[in-house]
């Protein structure tokens, strides 16, 4: 996929209502490049140096970067953002030069870009997804922080099916709620999961890497105690009554273990899928209707779909 990048120039002060702009129109990875980051040390605890190029910062100001899908919809998305954007000066936001730009980069480079700039990330409303390496400031005392180590299994936290995902979760959880994740990565989602109150969750992964990685994320987080990980294939022998299930899958493997899913919710319980492709849809919510399932909501971001749906 080819990808476009925006950059705004603009202040420091318009950093967060920006970001939450881009975020709100499917932007990818929000970077903010401030001047002041260049006289910070950038070392991870693995010992990775992060050479900043003084070249890429503005003299004054700052730069807020993003990325978005080369698609017949670019030139609209970007009306939109420049739009926003330019509200905010209704609510006396100092937007400084508000300069955008826009530029094609390539596969690779996006992910060079990414990880070189890695850095707290707000994803919804409540949730700040942080690396480990980086010092954040709790900006709200309600505020979601997961930490998390970007380099094992998938992934950032930041991709739009994992930000559906915990959207959904800061929905429809309850305190108290029993969760199960269903190919769980990096353990993300269970990690919100149990931040916003889940006494338990069970996080299931078919792949090693992402069982350990699970494990590493939630001890960071403090929340090892509420979240049971281990290798498993989707369902399979699992016989709970879980008040959620969240899964971020591909639409093919969502639908083979709808009734194990079904099976595991209590009646009311509700269930969160995610990772579906806009041409699956339809697959997704027929096999959930088909199953007694009652849709609650379809939710979009970029080409992805996200599907809540309710056991009655
Ligand atoms: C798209 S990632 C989602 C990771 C994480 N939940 C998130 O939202 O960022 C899908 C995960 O499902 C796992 N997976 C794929 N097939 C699976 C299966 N049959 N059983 C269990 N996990 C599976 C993959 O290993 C991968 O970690």
């Amino acid at each position: 996929m080819k990808w476009s990048e925006i950059c705004i120039h603009t202040t420091n002060e318009a950093i967060e209502p920006i970001s939450n702009i881009l975020h709100e129109t499917g932007a990818s990875g929000v970077v903010i490049e401030d001047p002041t980051d260049l006289t910070k040390e950038h070392e991870s605890k693995f010992g990775e140096v992060y050479e900043l190029n003084e070249e890429e910062y503005p003299e004054e100001g700052v730069y807020i970067k993003a990325y978005l899908p080369v698609n017949s919809f670019l030139g609209e998305t970007v009306d939109e953002i420049k739009q926003a954007v330019n509200n905010l000066m209704l609510y006396d936001i100092d937007l400084g030069r508000n300069q955008v730009t826009l530029s094609e980069i390539r596969e690779e480079e996006w992910a060079t870009a990414w990880k070189k700039y890695y850095k707290p990330v707000k994803i919804s409303k409540k949730t700040t997804i942080i690396p480990t390496w980086e010092e954040y400031e709790r900006v709200s005392s309600d505020e979601l922080i997961i930490e998390l180590d970007p380099g094992m299994a998938f992934g950032t936290g930041t991709h739009p099916t994992t930000v559906l995902s915990i959207q959904a979760i800061e929905q429809y959880l309850q305190p108290g709620d029993l969760a199960i994740d269903v190919g769980c990565g990096s353990g993300v989602l269970s990690i919100a999961s149990a931040l916003l109150g889940a006494s338990e969750v069970y996080a299931y992964d078919l792949d090693d890497i992402a069982v350990k990685s699970t494990s590493i994320n939630s001890k960071l987080n403090n929340t090892d105690k509420q979240i049971h990980v281990r290798q498993n294939n989707l369902l399979d022998h699992i016989d709970m009554e879980a008040d959620v299930i969240v899964s971020n899958i591909l639409a093919e493997i969502i639908v083979r273990f709808t009734d194990d899913a079904w099976n595991n919710l209590r009646t009311g319980g509700v269930f969160i899928t995610s990772g579906i492709i806009q041409a699956k849809k339809q697959l997704v919510l027929d096999d959930l209707e088909k199953h007694g399932f009652r849709i609650l909501e379809v939710n979009e971001m970029e080409d992805w779909v996200a599907i809540v749906a309710k056991k009655i």
